[in-house]
C-alpha cells in the first residue's frame, strides 16, 4: 500500500505538488498520469525519500521509505533508467544492487531473465546497451529485492512494441500476486490496458482519482485526458 496524505511541495516559491493525496492499494495497478511538470516524479521522489517535501507525508507499506528496514526488500523503484555506472555490466550492477540488499546472487540471473536480457546482454557494459535495455536493466533492478510495493516513472519509455506488451504482462502479473504497483506514462492506450485505477494530475493537483473504468466511462482515457488537463500555451512563454 502506498499513501500520499496532504503532500505539498515548493521549490523557491513554486508550487510543483499542492495538498496531493491518494492511495495505491495492494493487489492494483495505479497508472500515474499528467502533463510534462504535472508533478508525477516529484510525487515518487518525495514517496522514495529522494527529495522532502514541504507539507505531508508520503507512506509505504505504512512507513516513510527511509523509515524501512532495508527498503529495497520491500519497494522496488525506476525512476532514470539512465542513472547506471556505464561501465559496469547489467550483471555487475545488479550483483552490485543484491550484495546490498542481502539478496541471493541466482536472483540476479533470475531477473536478467525475467526482463528478457540475455546471458550475453548481461554480460555486455551499460554504455553499450540501447534505451529499451536500459530500461529493462531498471525494471530487473526494481524485481530483484522480490518487493511487495513497485514505483515505476516511465517504464515504457523506449521499449518496442513487444516490449511494451511484455511490461504489460509482466506488470500486471505482479499486481496479480498482490503487488502495489504505481507506473506514471504518457502513454494513455497502454495505460488503459494495465491500470484498474488513475490518478491524473495537473499543475501539482489531484485532477481526478478511481478506478479506470469509472472514469473513462464510457469513452477512453484519452477524452478524459484532454478534458481535464488544459494545455499549456507554450506560443505565449
Ligand atoms: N529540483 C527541482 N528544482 C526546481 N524545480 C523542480 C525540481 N524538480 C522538479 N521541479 C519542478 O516541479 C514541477 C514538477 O516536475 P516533475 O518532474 O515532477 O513533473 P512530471 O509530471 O514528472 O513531468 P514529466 O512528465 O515531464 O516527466 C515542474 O515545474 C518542475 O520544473
Amino acid at each position: 500500500m502506498i499513501e500520499f496524505t496532504g503532500i505539498t511541495k515548493r521549490y523557491r516559491g513554486r508550487t510543483a505538488l499542492d495538498d496531493v493525496s491518494f492511495t495505491v492499494p495492494p493487489g492494483s495497478v495505479t497508472g500515474f498520469l499528467g502533463p510534462n511538470g504535472a508533478g508525477k516524479t516529484t510525487a515518487m521522489r518525495i514517496l522514495l525519500g529522494h527529495t522532502r517535501a514541504t507539507v505531508g507525508t508520503a507512506t509505504v507499506l505504512g512507513s516513510r521509505y527511509a523509515e524501512l528496514p532495508n527498503p529495497g526488500r520491500h519497494v522496488g523503484s525506476l525512476l532514470d533508467a539512465g542513472a547506471v555506472h556505464p561501465g559496469r555490466t547489467g550483471r555487475e550492477t545488479l550483483r552490485i544492487a543484491a550484495r546490498m540488499m542481502g539478496v541471493p546472487i541466482p536472483q540476479v540471473d533470475t531477473v536478467l531473465n525475467r526482463v528478457g536480457l540475455t546471458r550475453r546482454e548481461g554480460s555486455t557494459r551499460v554504455r553499450a546497451y540501447s534505451l529499451g535495455m536500459r530500461q529493462r536493466l531498471g525494471i530487473a533492478q526494481a524485481l530483484l529485492g522480490e518487493p511487495r510495493v513497485l514505483v515505476l516513472d516511465e517504464p515504457a519509455n523506449g521499449l518496442d512494441p513487444q516490449g511494451m506488451a511484455w511490461l504489460r504482462t509482466l506488470v500486471r502479473s505482479l499486481a496479480d500476486d498482490g503487488c502495489a504497483v504505481l507506473l506514471s506514462s504518457h502513454l494513455l492506450h497502454e495505460v488503459e490496458q494495465v491500470a484498474d485505477r488513475i490518478v491524473m494530475i495537473g499543475n501539482g493537483r489531484v485532477l481526478a482519482a478511481g478506478s479506470t473504468r469509472e472514469l473513462a466511462a464510457g469513452h477512453d482515457l484519452e477524452h478524459l485526458y484532454f478534458q481535464l488537463t488544459t494545455p499549456t500555451d507554450r506560443s505565449a512563454e
